[in-house]
């Protein structure tokens, strides 16, 4: 969705003194931006959980409208947390730069459209197993918006009819989930559905292996377990031998 018409009007609070004003929220006729975000989602009926991708629903110079009016919200969160923003020099900027890091970085999965991938005909009609890891993932949890640290790899067994995609775009794709707020079963849920849409190969397994920073740096303080789970598709499922490979040759390179 697009419409440049719509930028003229479009009222950024980083544009007037009043930045720390928790009134001060970018509006659009007088609407809050993310409202006007949520009734277009609500119109079409579509969900907008913490891990949904909502970037249909934004149109051209919103996202700098939203990350004006988090600006705005973490002041007040600041403020409630009576920090001295005026006087500390540490944390003058820091609601801005707190805004940008959610909107524009962490959970910019959630705002910005797929990357694009070329899809490559299989015609070689290659149905061997392929693996590709370690990916390095970064996510937060939806729970405490703290940080999830970990590996995934990725099994394809294409056939045929598949799609081949270029090495970089797992990677590529990967970050784009990963980059909202998430549990770690749905995170690697949605990257096995994502492969499938675009692959539709015989078989696709994911593993994720992550370090919770909500165990580790808060609340039981467990530094060191991680959490390990793979969903397993097609031929993944069905064959035990080639989940046996895939597996092996996994614990293989990790070790
Ligand atoms: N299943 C699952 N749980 C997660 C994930 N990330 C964080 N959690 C857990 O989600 C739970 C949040 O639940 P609550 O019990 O409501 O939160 P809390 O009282 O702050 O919990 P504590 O962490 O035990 O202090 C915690 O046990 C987290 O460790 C994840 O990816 N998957």
């Amino acid at each position: 969705m697009s419409n440049p018409s719509l930028l003229p009007d479009l009222v950024h609070a980083n544009d007037r003194d009043d930045v720390a004003d928790a009134d001060a929220v970018a509006t659009l006729d007088g609407v809050p931006v993310s409202q006007r975000i949520r009734e277009r989602i609500k119109a079409a009926q579509r969900r907008f959980h913490a891990n949904d991708n909502i970037a249909d629903f934004i149109q051209d110079g919103e996202l700098d409208a939203l990350v004006d009016e988090v600006q705005t919200k973490m002041a007040a969160v600041l403020s409630s947390l009576v920090i001295d923003t005026d006087s500390d020099h540490n944390t003058q900027d820091t609601a801005r730069r707190v805004a940008k890091m959610y909107v524009r970085e962490v959970f910019k999965g959630r705002y910005v459209a797929a990357p694009a991938t070329t899809e490559f005909p299989n015609v070689e009609h290659l149905n061997e197993l392929m693996i590709v890891g370690p990916i390095t993932v970064r996510s937060a949890c939806s729970h405490h918006l703290c940080p999830i640290v970990g590996q995934l790899w990725i099994g394809v067994m294409p056939n045929e009819h598949s799609n081949l995609i270029g090495l970089s775009k797992y990677a590529r794709l990967a970050d784009w989930v990963m980059s909202r707020p998430q549990i770690q079963e749905e995170a690697v849920t949605q990257v096995a559905d994502l492969l499938q849409s675009k692959m539709q190969p015989d078989g696709l397994a994911v593993v994720m292996e992550a370090d919770h920073f909500c165990m580790g740096w808060r609340g039981v303080k467990d530094m060191d377990s991680k959490m390990i789970n793979s969903v397993m598709r097609g031929s993944f499922l069905k064959d035990a031998n080639l989940r046996r490979e895939f597996l092996s040759l996994l614990q293989r390179k990790k070790a």
